[in-house]
């Protein structure tokens, strides 16, 4: 980390000993002096300008997870910032430089330096010379500065090229010949003819024979000089010149330095300028060099395009052809341009309609997270709806992400991102209103946090752990290979089928990653799960943070609670410190570099005892990776790649260990297991009835799905109907979701129930019939 980097100014944060940590500092503390700030260049203000996440009173208020609503602000601002203009970061950082700067000359032209009063004599002199050789240029120039300024700002493009430039010589020049052209009542060019005026010679001359270097180190004196063309500001040629100096008689020889020798009378040889296309062209590129160089232009909007096939994709025809069914184009209102995919066989064949939404069975960060029923292959599927009546930068930038991500990565222990669908609606309700997207995920019965704390429901033995365990380090092992960051890793993330399979979900807070290329905001991960240098303020971390969160999920496999659960950054870490010891400079040297360690270096300091604490809850190899998993010193963590060759993972075999036994009556959530906490808190009977029912889809919720129709009356025959089996559980599905669409197309009928499949389908699927 930033002990290995070099000491190069290659890297942003290199010029300064602190590294990240001090720019966070000023950063965070708002009365941070600017001179500090300006210390730094405008490379390093645009650093700080991405890592200002790192605020305290940000992140510590956050207590669920960064990557909760705060934690999506600081995803946006993470890729908010690499747009930030440039120009504005120079002009807001320079300015104040330039300003005391200057008022360092006033004091310094204040004191009694006879070489100062020379040289301010000498200045003058230039002055007053350059004032009379002007006034004969542009005899009508006048009024303040300011006036000028607001001349040459009227609304052309040239205006608005001379506001940026007009701390420039260049710029000088051009307002002032760009009014006097307009006063001496000719039609106003305003672009071109200001850019005119930046001829070479007028340039030279009233900048006291300075030539301006163009872009490409060419004089504008060399342009090629036009037959026909006639400068614009002919009038001024046309002033009767000034009066030549008087003659003085012929100077004794060797006495120069006594009689000046007589000046020549001005003369304006200036080669013929080019064509005004030509003039346009080159004075627009030089000078616009010279005053623009270091603001480059907007971005131009940039094209994100899923992978695809040549294979022209003939998809089936919609159920509705009024419908949209075909590929959505989301534009965001940072100009990025999303294209949802259009070749693969399983891709946007579907909307809406083709889903029959069931539960809600989460609730995410940027919308809510529903099981559902393909109706095509009667394939169960989990929605994740990207809410986006309230978000204000169009698509947001974590659900692209984590698309993105996802349809790169394949492998067992990732969930699989199926399809992504839009509201059924038309294409003008579209232009009309915000659509909801959602993502399709497969769908999985339970999820970590459901399943520990179903207590009764749930008993994990050492090897079923250590399978579990195995398969997520797989997954994670797998994610830092292919080059990208979890950043939120946490039970209610780690999901698992009824067949025992683990499935790592959740990559909207994930990211390319690679080393020592740029800085992260440190407001990721829940604070739980969250490793000691995000809470010290790093912001240049690596996979280490997931090994992290995933070491602290290996303990609250086997102590069913959670390691540490502080409710504020500096909470966090006392907790994590009375485990894991304290951090301290002789373990980890780059611990001094972080934002927030001198804050919190003077608080108690305690001894390491993760195997005093855990030994007699894990097997001993378990502790002994605990160990490995929750060292202090990212650098020196075990790796997810290595925790797989560790003795107490390497030697497990996942087809020897004894299936797990898991509800297959109940599908255990994070959110039905809050529910459950709520109703024991308020006395009532905990539900366990309904096979998976999480609650009905809320109409508030998911408010394009027309009423439901009255329930269908329990079927009197079956005994279990009033225990709610999978049968009556379908049927509250049907009551409480969309009404099956109505159509001449028989659908796939569903897969026959297996063994696995918890959700037994005890009546026949009802087929469903588009038009
Ligand atoms: N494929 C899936 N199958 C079953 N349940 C799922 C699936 N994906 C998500 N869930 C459930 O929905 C919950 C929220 O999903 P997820 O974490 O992906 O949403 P999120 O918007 O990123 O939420 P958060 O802000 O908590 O990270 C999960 O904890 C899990 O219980």
């Amino acid at each position: 980390m930033s002990s290995d980097s070099p000491d190069g100014s290659n890297l942003p944060n290199s010029d300064h000993s602190n590294g990240s940590s001090k720019r966070d500092a000023m950063e965070i503390s708002p009365g941070s002096s600017s001179h500090e700030r300006d210390r730094k260049g405008h490379r390093d203000h645009r650093e700080r300008t991405r890592s200002h996440s790192g605020s305290p009173s940000r992140s510590y208020g956050n207590q669920k997870r960064g990557g909760s609503r705060q934690g999506n602000r600081g995803r946006d601002r993470e890729s908010r910032d690499s747009l930030t203009p440039p120009y504005k970061t120079q002009r807001a950082y320079s300015s104040p430089n330039n300003y005391r700067k200057g008022g360092g000359g006033g004091r310094d032209r204040g004191r009694n330096d006879s070489s100062h009063r020379k040289k301010s004599k000498e200045r003058k002199r230039r002055d007053k010379r350059s004032r009379s050789r002007s006034r004969h240029r542009s005899p009508r120039r006048g009024g303040s500065s300011k006036k000028r300024s607001k001349r040459n700002s009227s609304g052309s493009s040239s205006s608005d090229l001379s506001y940026r430039m007009d701390t420039s010589l260049i710029g000088e020049i051009k307002k002032k010949h760009g009014s006097n052209i307009t006063s001496s009542g000719r039609k106003k060019k305003s672009g071109r003819s200001s850019r005119k005026h930046r001829s070479p010679s007028s340039s030279s001359s009233s900048s006291g024979d300075m030539a301006i270097p163009a872009s490409n180190g060419m004089n504008v004196t060399a342009m090629p000089p036009p037959p026909t063309f006639q400068p614009p500001f002919q009038n001024m040629f046309a002033q009767p010149p000034p009066p030549p100096l008087p003659r003085g008689p012929p100077p004794p020889p060797g006495n120069h330095f006594m009689t000046p020798p007589p000046m020549p009378p001005p003369t304006f040889t200036m080669p013929p300028p080019p064509p005004p296309k030509d003039f346009h062209f080159s004075a627009t590129t030089s000078v616009t060099h010279v005053a623009l160089s270091s603001i480059p232009p907007p971005p131009p909007p940039q094209m994100v395009e899923f992978p695809s096939s040549s294979r022209k994709d003939h998809l089936p025809m919609p159920p509705d052809s009024k419908r949209i069914t075909s590929r959505p184009v989301i534009i965001t209102k940072r100009g990025v341009v999303f294209k949802t995919p259009s070749d693969s066989d399983s891709w946007y064949k579907t909307n809406l309609t083709h889903y029959e939404m069931l539960d809600q069975i989460g609730e995410g960060t940027y919308g809510q997270v529903y099981k559902a029923i393909n109706r095509l292959t009667g394939e169960q599927v989990a929605m994740k709806r990207v809410r986006l009546e309230n978000e204000k930068e169009g698509f947001p930038i974590t659900a692209i992400r984590e698309i993105k991500i996802l349809r790169q990565l394949h492998h067992k222990n990732i969930v699989r991102l199926m399809d992504i669908v839009i509201d059924d609606i038309t294409l003008n309700e579209l232009k009309q209103t915000r659509a909801n997207f959602y993502l399709v995920f497969e769908y999985v019965d339970h999820d970590l946090i459901g399943l520990l704390e179903s207590k009764e429901l749930v008993d994990f033995s050492k090897e079923q752990i250590c399978s579990l365990f195995k398969q997520l380090l797989e997954g994670l092992a797998y994610i830092h290979a292919t080059g990208f960051l979890h950043r939120d890793i946490k039970c209610s993330n780690i999901l698992v089928n009824n067949k025992g399979e683990l499935k790592i979900a959740d990559l909207g807070l994930a990211r390319l990653w690679q080393k020592e290329s740029r800085l992260y905001t440190n407001n990721v991960i829940t604070l739980w799960y969250r490793p000691p240098e995000l809470l010290l303020g790093d912001e240049r971390y690596g996979t280490a943070v997931d090994v992290w969160s995933a070491g602290c999920m290996l303990g609250e496999l086997f102590t069913r609670k959670p390691l540490f659960n502080g409710s504020d950054p500096f909470g966090q870490l006392d907790l994590i410190s009375k485990v894991c010891g304290s951090p301290s400079p002789e373990s980890w040297p780059e611990l001094t570099e972080l934002t927030f360690w001198n804050t919190f270096k003077q608080r108690r300091s305690y001894p390491r005892k993760i195997r005093e604490e855990y030994e007699h809850l894990m097997p001993r190899d378990a502790v002994d990776l605990l160990d490995k998993m929750l060292t202090l010193n990212p650098e020196r963590r075990i790796s997810a790649k290595d925790a797989l060759l560790h003795p107490w993972i390497r030697n497990l075999e996942h087809a020897c260990v004894q299936p797990l036994k898991l509800p297959q009556h109940q599908d255990c959530h994070e959110m039905w297991s809050k529910k459950q906490k709520r109703l024991a808190r308020l006395g009532k009977q905990p539900e366990r009835s309904s096979s998976g029912s999480h609650g009905s889809v809320r109409a508030s919720s998911h408010p394009r799905v027309p009423p439901p129709p009255p329930p269908a009356p329990p079927a009197a025959s079956n005994p279990t109907s009033s225990r709610s089996n999978g049968a009556v559980h379908h049927q509250q599905h049907h009551a409480t979701s969309m009404p099956p669409v109505s159509g001449i197309r028989p659908l796939i009928p569903p897969a026959p129930p297996t063994g696995h499949n918890h959700h037994p389908v005890h009546q026949p699927f009802q087929p469903v019939f588009f038009k």
